[in-house]
Parts: C-alpha cells; sequence; structure tokens
C-alpha cells in the first residue's frame, strides 16, 4: 500500500500532502464524522510522529481561521486507514484531532473529526516512529446531478423508515435536516446496519451517484429484512399472548366453576379441567389427543347443565378407557402353546394341529419383523364350526392363553343391527359404541384375542347389514383403520387374533365366509366324551360342588351310561350338566346322612338312582315291521342325528304330499325319488302301477322342525322302495346320500357327524355315497370298527342293502 503513488479514482488536488498513518482496525471513518479512538502505543506512535511532523496547513480544514486560535494539537492532522478483516483499501480519510482526554474506561484517548478522503500515495519519511504517507484529496465539491438527489431523497426515506422503526427519533430528526447528499452518505458510517465491507465501499467510491445507490439498495434489503423480522417478532408475541391469555382465562373459568360447585354442592363442575389434565397425562396417538382436546374445548364452552355435555364426557371416557397403547408380548414357544391346548382340551388333535400351524407361522413372521395383520399371513380368520358343546368357546380362551394375550368374546347370536357392530353416530341419544370397540376396551390391550361368538347367527334387516361392518373389521386390507360411527376415530384392529364360532357353516354370510378358514369340530364319541368328563368336567364340577376326589368317586361305567343314556348330543354340555346334578346329590347325601363312608362310590346303579330311568336307549328307537319307514342321518345346528321318513300311499290323484316342514332343496329330491322309481321301479323288481293311481305322501316326523337339504335322496327313495315292495326296512340300517334322477348316489357332507349320530342312536349299519369315502378317514377309529359301513354308487344298491329280506306271506301294500 505504501508505495502506490497513484491514488484510485484519480481525483484530487494538486499536491499531494503527508500524514502519518492511523490504522483502525474495523472502523470506517466517513467525513463528517468524529469518532474516539483509544491511544494504544501504535495510535500514540502515530499521534506522536503527527505532532512531531506539524504538518503544514496545505489541507483543508473546515475549521478555517478559528483553528488559530486552538491548541496546538489541534493542528495535528493524520490519515484514518480503515484496515478490514486485516486489508487496507486505497482510501483514507483526513482528520485532526479535536480533544485529548480519556475513555470512560479510564484509558487515554483522542476524539478525531474526519475532515476529507483522500487517496493513499507513496510512502515518504517523517518524524517519529510512524508511517508516514502521501495522500490527495478527494474533491467532492461537485454539484450533485439530479439523479444524486433523487437518490438521495429515496435513501432519505428508507433510512426514515429504518430509524423510525428502530425508535432513533433523535437522530431522525438530524436525519431529515440533512438536504446535501454527500452528507447522507457520510452519515452512514455511524449506521450500525451497515457492514465493515459496504463502509469500505462507501469510502472508496468516488462516485456520488453510484455511492448512493449502493447505499440505497444496501438500506432497502435491511429495511425489508427488518420488516420480515419484525413480522416474525409480532407473530410469535401475538402467539404467546394467546396462550397466556387462554391460560389465565382458563384458570379464572376454573375457579368460577369450582365456586359454582360449592354453591350447587356439585363438586363435579371442573370436570372439564380434569379431562383436560387426563388427556394430556394419558399416553394416546396425536390424533386421538387433538380430537379429545377439541371436545374439551367444547365442553368447557357448553353450559354445564347441557345434554351435549353430558354426550362429550361419556365420549371422553370411552376414549380415555381404549388402551390405545396397550399391548401384551405374544409368547412364541410353540411348544409351550401346543401343552396349553392339550391341558385344556382333550382330543381334537386335528384343530389342535391346525391351531398350533396357525400360531407357528405368526410367531415366524412377527420375528422375521414382518407385519402380521388380521392373521393375513397365517391364512384367513380361523373360524370354529360344530354342535353346541364341543368347546369352541373354550378352545378360543385357550388360544389366548397359549399365546398369552388378552381374551374377549363378542356374542353375535341374533345381531341385526348393523349399529351394533360400529356403534351409533353421537347423534343418537343414548348412543354408544360398537361392540368391537368395546371388546377392545373390555380386554384392555390392542392386541387381544377376540372370539366371535356365532358368526353363523348375525341377520340382517332394515337397520343395516352386521355381516358387511364385520366383513371391515375382518380384513386386513382395511382393519388397521376401522372407524366406529360413535368414536369417529381411526381404530387400528391389525394386531388383534379374530376367531369365530359357529354351528354351522352354511349359514355364514358368504363374503365373510370367504374370509375364514373352517375348522371343523364334529363332536364326540362315547369314548371321548367320558375322558372329558373324567379329566376336564367332573374336576370343574367338583370344585363347583365344594368337593374333592376324597369325597367322591365316579365309576368309568357309570361315566358311560350318563353319555349314552342320559344325554343325546355332540357336544358335552348336557354330560356336564349330569355329572353336575349327580355330585349334588352326594353333597347333598354327605350334609344328611351320617356315618357315610368316603370317598362315596358313584356306579351304574347309582347313576339310575339319582337321575331316574334313562332318558335314551342305545338301540334305534324306530318301530320294527312297517314298510315304509327308512332311517336318514342327518345334520342339524345341534350335530349329527337320526331321523325317521314315513311314506304312505293312498288312493287318489298320481303325486307328492309333503309335510314336516320341507325346505325347496327336500322337496325337490322327494319328487326325484318318485320320478326315478317310476321311471326304473320295474328294472328293480317293483311293481310300480300303485303309484299310476295313488298320492304318495312323504312326511319327516318332529314336524315343527324345518329341515333342507339334498342328503336324504336315498332314504326318501328306499321308504318308498319298501312301501311298493312290502319289505320292511332294515332298522339298524341308517342311510345319508343324494340322489340323482338316473339313480346315481352323489356325495354329501358332514358324514363324521352323521356317523357319530348314527353310532349314538345305536345303529350298526350305515349306507354312505361312495365318493364320501375320504371323509371315513374322519371318523374315530371307534366309531368305524363299531359300524358296517356300505359304500354306494347306485341307489340300486342302497335299496338292495337296507331292505329286509321278503317276508313270508306277504303282499304289496296299497
Ligand atoms: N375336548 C374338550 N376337552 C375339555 N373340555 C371340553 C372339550 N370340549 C368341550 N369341553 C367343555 O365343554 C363345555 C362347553 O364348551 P363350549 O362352551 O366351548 O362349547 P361351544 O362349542 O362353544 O358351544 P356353543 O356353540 O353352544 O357356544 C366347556 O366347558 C368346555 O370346557
Amino acid at each position: 500500500m505504501t508505495n502506490q503513488t497513484t491514488p484510485a479514482g484519480g481525483a484530487g488536488a494538486d499536491q499531494a500532502a503527508t500524514f502519518p498513518v492511523l490504522f483502525l482496525d474495523d472502523v470506517v471513518v466517513l467525513p463528517g464524522m468524529v469518532v474516539p479512538v483509544e491511544l494504544d502505543p501504535s495510535a500514540q506512535a502515530t499521534l506522536d510522529a503527527a505532532r512531531a511532523g506539524r504538518t503544514p496547513t496545505n489541507h483543508t480544514s473546515t475549521d478555517g481561521d478559528e483553528s488559530t486560535s486552538r491548541d496546538p494539537a489541534a493542528y495535528q492532522h493524520v490519515l484514518v486507514v480503515p484496515r478490514i478483516d486485516g486489508h487496507t483499501g486505497v482510501v483514507g480519510t483526513v482528520a485532526e484531532v479535536t480533544r485529548v482526554g480519556r475513555m470512560p474506561s479510564g484509558e487515554p484517548a483522542v476524539v478525531l473529526r474526519a475532515l476529507h478522503r483522500a487517496t493513499i500515495g507513496r510512502g515518504t519519511v517523517g518524524p517519529g516512529a510512524a508511517l508516514w504517507v502521501e495522500a490527495d484529496e478527494i474533491d467532492e465539491s461537485a454539484t450533485p446531478s439530479e439523479r444524486a438527489q433523487k437518490l438521495a431523497a429515496e435513501y432519505k426515506t428508507v433510512l426514515s423508515s429504518i430509524l423510525q422503526g428502530r425508535g432513533a427519533w433523535q437522530i431522525l430528526d438530524a436525519v431529515q435536516r440533512m438536504t446535501e447528499p454527500a452528507e447522507l452518505v457520510a452519515s452512514a458510517g455511524y449506521a450500525p446496519w451497515l457492514d465493515g465491507a459496504t463502509k469500505l465501499r462507501l469510502l472508496e467510491t468516488i462516485d456520488l451517484e453510484e455511492r448512493l445507490a449502493d447505499l440505497l439498495t444496501t438500506a432497502k434489503d435491511y429495511l425489508a429484512e427488518v420488516e420480515v423480522t419484525d413480522k416474525i417478532r409480532e407473530d410469535v408475541r401475538e402467539g404467546m399472548e394467546k396462550t397466556q391469555r387462554e391460560y389465565v382465562l382458563r384458570q379464572q373459568l376454573a375457579a368460577i366453576r369450582k365456586e359454582l360447585g360449592q354453591l350447587t354442592g356439585d363438586g363435579d363442575a371442573d370436570a372439564s379441567v380434569d379431562y383436560r389434565t387426563r388427556i394430556e397425562a394419558a399416553d394416546l396417538p396425536e390424533a386421538v389427543r387433538e380430537a379429545a382436546l377439541r371436545e374439551a374445548d367444547r365442553m368447557e364452552r357448553s353450559p354445564e347443565a347441557s345434554p351435549e355435555t353430558g354426550w362429550i364426557r361419556t365420549w371422553l371416557d370411552t376414549v380415555l378407557d381404549l388402551p390405545w397403547s396397550e399391548r401384551t408380548d405374544d409368547t412364541t414357544d410353540i411348544t409351550a402353546a401346543r401343552e396349553v391346548l392339550d391341558t385344556d382340551h382333550s382330543g381334537l388333535d386335528d384343530v389342535k394341529d391346525r391351531i398350533v400351524e396357525y400360531l407357528a407361522v405368526r410367531a415366524r413372521r412377527e420375528q422375521r419383523g414382518m407385519q402380521v395383520v388380521g392373521g393375513r399371513g397365517s391364512g384367513a380368520v380361523l373360524a370354529l364350526v360344530g354342535p353346541p358343546g364341543v368347546g369352541k368357546t373354550s378352545l378360543g380362551e385357550s388360544v389366548a392363553r397359549a399365546l398369552g394375550r388378552k381374551f374377549v368374546r363378542v356374542a353375535l347370536g341374533g345381531v341385526r343391527d348393523e349399529a351394533e357392530i360400529r356403534g351409533h353416530r353421537r347423534t343418537y341419544v343414548g348412543a354408544l359404541p360398537g361392540r368391537i370397540v368395546r371388546a377392545i376396551k373390555e380386554a384392555g390391550s390392542m392386541n387381544p384375542v377376540v372370539l366371535l361368538d356365532e358368526i353363523d347367527k348375525v341377520g340382517s334387516d332394515y337397520r343395516g347389514d352386521p355381516a358387511a361392518a364385520l366383513l371391515e373389521v375382518l380384513d386386513p386390507a382395511q382393519n388397521h383403520t376401522f372407524r366406529d360411527h360413535y368414536l369417529e376415530l381411526d381404530l387400528d384392529l391389525s394386531d388383534v387374533v379374530f376367531l369365530a364360532t359357529a354351528n354351522v357353516a352354511e349359514t355364514i354370510p358368504g363374503p365373510l365366509l370367504d374370509r375364514m378358514e373352517v375348522v371343523r369340530l364334529d363332536g364326540y364319541t362315547e369314548d371321548e366324551k367320558v375322558s372329558i368328563a373324567r379329566d376336564h368336567l367332573l374336576p370343574r364340577q367338583l370344585e363347583r360342588a365344594g368337593l374333592t376326589t376324597d369325597d367322591v368317586a365316579i365309576e368309568d361305567e357309570a361315566l358311560h351310561l350318563l353319555a349314552s343314556s342320559y344325554t343325546r348330543e355332540a357336544g358335552v354340555r348336557q354330560l356336564e350338566r349330569s355329572v353336575a346334578k349327580v355330585l349334588r346329590k352326594v353333597a347333598t347325601k354327605l350334609a344328611m346322612e351320617q356315618d357315610v363312608t368316603t370317598p362315596v362310590g358313584v356306579t351304574v346303579d347309582d347313576v339310575t338312582d339319582y337321575l331316574g330311568r334313562p332318558r335314551f336307549e342305545p338301540e334305534a328307537a324306530r318301530p320294527d315291521g312297517i314298510p315304509g319307514v327308512a332311517t336318514g342321518l342327518a345334520v342339524t345346528g345341534a350335530g349329527g342325528d337320526v331321523l325317521y321318513v314315513e311314506v304312505a300311499m293312498m288312493p287318489g290323484k298320481p303325486g307328492l304330499t309333503l309335510t314336516g316342514q320341507l325346505g325347496d332343496v327336500m322337496k325337490e329330491s322327494a319328487a326325484i325319488a318318485l320320478g326315478y322309481l317310476r321311471a326304473n321301479g320295474e328294472r328293480l323288481g317293483l311293481d310300480t302301477s300303485p303309484l299310476a293311481d295313488h298320492t304318495v305322501h312323504v312326511h319327516f316326523p318332529a314336524g315343527a322342525v324345518p329341515k333342507d337339504g339334498p342328503s336324504a335322496g336315498v332314504t326318501m327313495t328306499t321308504a318308498l322302495a319298501s312301501l311298493l315292495t312290502g319289505r320292511e326296512v332294515r332298522t339298524e340300517v341308517g342311510m345319508t346320500g343324494e340322489v340323482s334322477l338316473t339313480g346315481r348316489v352323489l356325495p354329501i357332507g358332514g358324514v363324521k357327524q352323521k356317523l357319530l349320530a348314527a353310532h349314538r342312536a345305536g345303529l350298526t349299519e350305515v349306507i354312505i355315497p361312495k365318493r364320501n369315502e375320504p371323509d371315513l378317514d374322519d371318523v374315530p377309529e371307534t366309531v368305524r370298527e363299531a359300524l358296517t359301513i356300505h359304500l354306494a354308487e347306485d341307489v340300486a344298491d342302497v335299496v338292495e342293502t337296507a331292505l329286509a329280506p321278503v317276508a313270508q306271506g306277504a303282499t304289496v301294500a296299497a
């Protein structure tokens, strides 16, 4: 810098003056400014040099003649050169020392007044230890251009706004009085919002217009920035004030409510404040919390006695009672799960296998971190289908125990209203959430086992279709955002294990059945019932009767008798009741009689004693010797059953009369039976002539029970053939199968249940369609051994097997 002799910009006076240089770090001094400078050693050296040099008066002093009357120190001039970030520029400011004194901190200092700018020239020699340079004054006497005037005016406006914003009223006043553009530029030296680089530019730029334009842009940018910051600050302040105001108002409201509560004796008056605290404290998902707080707000604004307050309160209670973030940890030990199932239930091996498979797949998917949605990964929802009392509900409980989850049962029998499942809208008086939400609440966790009991008994009417709502519950694609009408919040059901039970799969609404995997529980054989009774029913009933094994011992024979002659059911409900009855008798005996030796033994005779004569005889109850009666096997809601078909003929119009509440399918199969015999009777060696002038009457006893299905086809054909031949149907034979018009025997369902029923009823032979042969694998060994099973392909074979040999002297009836 020191060897630079040509001033930048080239403007200047003829002769160059020499000055000692005073470097100022990060301070730019523009002409007109008065600045205090601390006298550090280097500044002191510069001043000393100035004093020693007594620079000639060839500088432009604004003091004019006045200066002569001053202290000689006033004549000391220095060239102030700013050093911004360690760099120095090419222009400095000539300044005079106006005062010598001390800083407020006590350090020695001088006050400098900047006189004019000067371009820095060559370094020269001078007295003292300071650096001396030549400097050319920059001439600023030219009249400002019109543009400069305009720019200055605009800058003045912007600057005024800035100053107003900062509340610098005195400075604003001073600025307002300024008329010279150069003066305005010089005042920028004081501006704290301008950085060193900008000030340096203002110092070094020669052209006035350029300087003004630069200043104007910078000032405008700054003003815009200030306005944005102010806006943000204002917003924040307003927000805070609102929260504070709200807080204070709430406190006041709470106090008023409390006072009111004390006046009216209603202690609940500040409940809304309570709710707010409870909501804040509860572990709720964000969306739920927001909704709850919104409702709490509404509650605060509604009068205490309004019905709306009541509704909101119930709603908030429901929301707060739901276990939004509660979950239980699953047991993933499948062996342990199998043990739980085995301890809880005897037999049912294939059902347990299926359940264990289901659990194993779930556990694997969970271990792999895959989302197990409503059992999607492990097959559909399991539906346990079977007659009453076979343990469907209690198996559901066992599954929950095996998984280590909570268990809830949702009884769906007779549900006809969609709102039962999905809740009523809150606008209804007495609205409640639906059963699914209530079940989750009852479970107290978001991942319980929910048993949808009796799903086959869901009806539908004008109140909507509950099955449709259930579809959404069971559909893994939808059930993570299940919406209850009452709650109006998304409830995630994807972690719930749904199980369903039904007596018959056929009446489960189609689309629902489609989402389920049916596992059949067909009922128990007598032996199985006895072992269930011994291992499970008896211990439970002993406890209920307040007895122990030391008090009573029931013989196995007695249990067999109970199962075979006092009950006729697929499950074990009645058996359990009979056991309970026997135990009550024993308990009474123990209470009333003295000197009873314990344990009291219960034998077959004692059972008859306690319960009266057996209600069911093991052998088939059908009277012998009547042609036209055949024993069919059927499946009802209560499991398999035997049912008798009676056929009679009476003179009259040829055709059929059907009684016994038969469904359409059954009526058609009666017509097929008759049609087949009329067409093929002679080939079978039957005299079909009576059919031409007789009316055939087919009746299914137990007329009050509706019956349907095609599987009584063979039974009706056989009964009719028996009537035509006069040969009775053997009483020990039961049969089932659909018949086609050409006489083929078509397969039917429920083989296991039907065979169990035949066995229960004391039949020894059964005829089933040949194509049902694979189903025999499901039938318990003991039952298969006890029965002679005929597999029929043609109805002629059925007739031949079932009819008794021709009785001597018999004639064709009719
Ligand atoms: N295999 C079994 N082992 C042990 N107990 C059993 C077995 N099967 C049924 N039970 C018992 O029989 C009783 C009736 O069973 P449960 O109530 O589960 O029948 P369900 O099939 O659900 O009948 P419903 O269709 O009428 O609801 C229960 O107490 C159950 O423990």
